[in-house]
């Protein structure tokens, strides 16, 4: 067995499997601008990144959870475990935890990568954490009962004997176990893609945020909206919309009266009156969707809103970033400029704008 470090080595972010270049370019490009010196380690379709740097916990500090774009999850690394024997998983967790420098945690999550290879873990993952709480609590490192305010101890299984115990702060993390929503799809809801929007609004908006500006009676617009997953969503949430697209809608959206159908292109088309929210889900080029998104910041066409960047091409990262840069300086001033890959994004991410004024 190695013997654990007695400090935070490292970032460990989870990601989505295949995506590890994008999330160890973010990392790292993030770290140097930080002067943070430092290197990712990581292994195509793991669907975690290690990020190793001296200073990790100031690193750490320096990437807030809901500034990264590629990880679902930002913890603390402590320890990697590896070589133990499977019959006795607890006692090298505990004797690793105790070489620590004493902390208390408030809650403990057993997880694992978000990866075919690490599938086969999800039952012990499920199972581990009832046999380890008490011996945690037992040793003084657990508090007696859920505490949200305390750090949040993380034991990822990467394998049978193989784990990395962690640590996080609940004001700066994926509050969800792997960073992945748990949401169900909707009898009524016209396609999958709900869910994207779905989990947009609840990971790129904060709390306060969703009151304040999704509020019934709202106007917004869907730009390439069938067969009507967002604008659904939309309509939940109270708004009135007007849906772009030459495709068809399904026909219980357009008997809610809620919703106006335009057969027209999503690139051309502008509304009369500035809207509230404009959604956009077209599948194109991500420079012209950029483009095309700051456009109508920049013209007040709207204040909020939600757009995917697909992101078919090799460099992704740097495809991203180019992106982000190019809407950043057309949109005007912004309020709030947050993106990211979210759970059911694939091969894209998603952005969420607010104009300042
Ligand atoms: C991924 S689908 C949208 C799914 C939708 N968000 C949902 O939740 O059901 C992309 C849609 O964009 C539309 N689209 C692509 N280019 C467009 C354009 N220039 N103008 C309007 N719609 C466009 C396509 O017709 C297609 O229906």
């Amino acid at each position: 067995m190695t013997a654990p470090d007695a400090r935070g080595d490292a970032l460990f972010c989870t990601c989505r499997a295949g995506f590890e270049p994008e999330l160890a370019g973010e990392l790292s490009e993030r770290a140097a601008l930080a002067g943070l010196a430092g290197y990712a380690r990581t292994q195509r379709n793991s669907g975690f990144v290690e990020f190793f740097c001296e200073q990790a916990d100031e690193l750490s500090r320096s990437l807030p959870f809901d500034t990264l774009i590629f990880a679902r999850q930002k913890l603390l690394r402590l320890a990697e475990l590896r070589g133990f024997d499977p019959r006795d998983r607890i006692t090298p967790i505990v004797d690793a935890l105790a070489a620590l420098p004493p902390a208390l945690y408030g809650e403990l999550w057993v997880e694992h990568p978000d990866s075919d290879a690490a599938k086969p873990l999800a039952g012990l993952a499920r199972s581990f954490g009832n046999a380890l709480r008490p011996a945690l609590r037992k040793a003084g490192v657990l508090a007696r009962a859920d505490d949200a305010r305390k750090p949040r101890l993380h034991v990822v299984f990467l394998d049978g004997d193989h784990l990395v115990l962690a640590r996080s702060d609940a004001q700066d993390d994926s509050p969800w176990p792997q960073g992945i929503p748990r949401l169900r799809m909707h009898a009524e809801a016209p396609s999958r893609s709900a869910l994207k929007l779905e989990e947009a609004l609840l990971t790129l908006l904060r709390e306060d945020e969703r009151a304040r500006l999704l509020r019934d009676g709202m106007r917004g617009a869907d730009l390439g909206a069938a067969p009507g997953g967002w604008t659904w969503v939309l309509v939940r949430n109270g708004l009135h919309v007007t849906a772009i697209d030459n495709g068809p809608l399904r026909q219980h959206l357009l008997d809610s009266g809620r919703v106006d159908h335009l057969r027209a292109d999503g690139f051309q088309w502008q509304p009369r009156t500035a809207l509230d929210w404009m959604v956009c889900d077209m599948v194109e080029q991500p420079r012209r969707v950029a483009e095309r998104m700051a456009t109508w910041m920049r013209e007040g066409w709207c204040r909020h809103t939600v757009f995917n960047l697909k992101l078919p091409m090799k460099k992704r990262w740097e495809e991203t970033r180019l992106c982000l840069d190019l809407f950043r300086a057309q949109a005007g001033p912004l309020a709030v400029l947050r993106a990211r890959q979210l759970y059911h994004d694939r091969e894209e991410i998603t952005v969420f704008a607010s104009a300042r004024r």
